[in-house]
């Protein structure tokens, strides 16, 4: 596998204006994103896509692959309801994207809780995903390739500063971006380490907000596919702070899915500057 290039150091205020310029341009482009997702997560998903200017597609026969793959922006692959009958549809999308240098995002989803998950997530690493983003718990076991010890399945019982080794272990031998969320949401190439310390901890308590951000995610790579780390980190920072203002708002977790939709959709450049923390950790 290719090593990972060099990303010369950025300043919290050049992190500021490049999410905001990514998210200026997903909002301009609207980049067509393909999501082969769990069936928890599809409407957050989508409506992430939506808030922040893509246009999410959600589908998954394998028999539409070849036909519309080609034309999406880039591609989220989320193995959280896995099957068996969902993984050929998964493996061909993400060999139409890496033959056409397309980016695409895997969500290892509880890839601890068996074999088979494990087995699956293995073989889509070999197709090359240009992010991964998972929890914590998630990473940890994808880095070592175990499943021996079940976690407690989508939800993690790691920190993401728990994960940093086994994070950039795992970029070095996959190739790929890699992205911990967690309170601190940790990036890196293998290399180089960026965490991005926006968010509440009540996001824990909404499924499928991790599913989300990893759209989001390929949504600003989409946009920026030489950048995959930096429009990462963009794409973490950028939620974090919509979950930070519609916090403003809520009175719980069903709130807070409401207005941190809404807060992403009304996201304003001096907004997003004023509150956007990203740092170097390396
Ligand atoms: N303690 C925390 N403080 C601030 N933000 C947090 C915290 N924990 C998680 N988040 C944010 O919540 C979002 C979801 O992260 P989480 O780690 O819960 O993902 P996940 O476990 O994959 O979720 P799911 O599988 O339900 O989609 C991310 O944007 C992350 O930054
Ligand atoms: C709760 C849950 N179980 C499988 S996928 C999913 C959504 C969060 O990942
Ligand atoms: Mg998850």
């Amino acid at each position: 596998m290719e090593p990972n290039s060099p990303t010369q150091v950025t300043t919290p205020t050049q992190w500021g204006t490049k999410a905001w310029h990514l998210l200026s341009q997903v909002r301009t482009q609207s980049p067509l994103i393909q999501c082969i997702t769990n069936f928890v997560s599809m409407d957050l998903m989508a409506n992430t896509l939506l808030s922040a200017g893509a246009s999410p597609a959600m589908l998954h026969s394998v028999e539409e692959i070849h036909d519309f793959t080609p034309h999406a922006d880039a591609l989220c692959i989320n193995i959280g309801t896995l099957s068996p009958a969902w993984l050929p549809a998964m493996k061909a999308a993400a060999a139409v994207c890496s033959d056409k240098g397309k980016p695409w995002v895997l969500d290892p989803v509880a890839v601890s809780a068996s074999g088979f998950r494990m087995k699956a997530c293995l073989e889509l690493l070999e197709l090359r995903p240009t992010v991964i983003r998972g929890n914590g718990s998630e990473i940890i076991a994808l880095s070592f390739a175990s499943s021996d010890k079940p976690t407690k399945g989508a939800d993690s019982i790691h920190e993401s500063t728990d994960a940093v080794e086994a994070a950039k272990l795992l970029a070095q031998k996959s190739g790929a971006i890699v992205a911990v969320s967690g309170a601190t949401d940790i990036v890196t190439d293998g290399n180089q380490v960026v965490g991005a310390h926006n968010g509440v901890a009540l996001m824990q308590k909404i499924t499928a907000t991790g599913c989300s951000v990893t759209a989001l995610v390929a949504a600003f790579v989409a946009v920026d596919k030489s950048h995959a780390l930096d429009a990462a980190v963009s794409a973490l920072a950028v939620f974090g702070v919509a979950g930070e203002l519609g916090m403003k708002m809520a009175k719980g977790p069903g709130s807070l899915r409401m207005h941190l939709i809404d807060a992403l959709h009304g996201l304003d450049e001096a907004t997003l500057l004023s509150h956007v923390n990203i740092t170097s950790l390396s």
